[in-house]
């Protein structure tokens, strides 16, 4: 597979303080790439150096082969670029979003209803854009972003401000559009959604990459511990804290939670005692990465 991106000792400074504080990853052809951090960790500025936007203060970007500051014509049929905030034109429906966006770079007509298909939008074809749901709304902005069938689709936070239903429904489009062989790059502050969507994951924190993989190896490279979780009336708290393999125990008003780092013996003692209504069972998330690197939990 081939690099799409390569970003190498990336820094951004505002007022003399790194906000981007030597930046470095390769995203491969066709992968599924993610920037996951807290507000302000420095998402927006890092992607918005990859697009050639912001000028980077020191470092490299390669994007396609090619460098895209300062702004590089030959990349912006290559790429498509959801921004945080969306601009849509006055007044136009959906559709005439479209076909204006895809009119600045020849799309074919069909593409505007193919894409208008694509992102559920086909109902709203007339509406006009300030009319439309935050959801729907997302959605035409990605459609913006796909009308003229770049390789690399850059989405800024495109879930932020949905509501649960929403984002899910996003997230199939986000897994379809990966599917039909784009490479993607998103910033989230979610981590659920990072874990769901992304084949590799950068975590970064105050302008740095803190550890960066799949995020299945990220939560397995740790030594976090797994909750286990039973009904209260199943199970005292000093029994719980004496079970083998229990690290420690609390209760809540409806459960006990025993911590472990070796559930296997405290699951069988739980079966043995016949204390296993209500078993519920959770291994390590990447929040226990971030709380694992920076020694704070994790606010978006
Ligand atoms: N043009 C600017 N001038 C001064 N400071 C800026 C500018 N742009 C961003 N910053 C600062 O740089 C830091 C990183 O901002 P950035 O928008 O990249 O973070 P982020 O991780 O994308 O967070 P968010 O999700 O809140 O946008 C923040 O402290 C922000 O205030």
């Amino acid at each position: 597979m081939t690099d799409t991106i390569e970003v190498q000792g990336l820094v951004k400074r505002y007022a003399g303080k790194a906000v981007v504080d030597d930046v470095s990853f390769t995203v491969r052809e066709g992968e599924f790439f993610g920037l996951l951090g807290p507000n302000g960790a420095g998402k927006t500025t890092t992607l918005e150096m990859i697009e050639g936007l912001r000028r980077p203060d020191a470092g490299s970007v390669v994007l396609l082969g090619e460098a895209p500051w300062p702004r590089n014509p030959r990349l912006l049929p290559r790429i498509g670029v959801q921004l945080q905030a969306t601009a849509f034109f006055d007044r136009l429906t959906a559709r005439e979003q479209l076909s204006t966006f895809g009119s600045l770079y020849d799309a074919p007509a069909g593409r505007v209803d193919e894409m208008l298909e694509l992102v559920g939008l086909a109902d709203k074809a007339g509406t006009q854009a300030e009319k439309l749901s935050g959801g729907q709304s997302q959605r035409l902005s990605i459609a913006c972003a796909l009308v003229h069938d770049p390789d690399v689709v850059f989405l800024d936070e495109p879930t932020a401000a949905l509501d649960p239903q929403a984002r899910r429904n996003l997230w199939d489009l986000l897994r379809e559009i990966n599917g039909r062989g784009k490479t993607v790059v998103l910033t989230t502050h979610y981590m659920d959604e990072a874990e769901i969507l992304c084949d590799r994951v950068a975590i970064i924190d105050e302008g740095r990459i803190l550890r960066m993989g799949p995020p299945a190896d990220l939560v397995r490279g740790l030594s976090a511990p797994t909750r286990i979780s039973v009904e209260r009336a199943a199970l005292g708290l000093d029994d719980a804290r004496s079970l083998p393999g229990a690290e420690s125990a609390e209760q809540d008003a409806t459960s006990t939670v025993i911590t472990s780092r070796t559930p296997a013996p405290v699951l069988a003692a739980l079966a043995e005692r016949d204390a296993l209504a209500g078993l519920q069972v959770r291994g390590a998330t990447l929040e226990d990465v971030f709380l694992e690197l920076t020694g704070r939990a994790y606010r978006a």
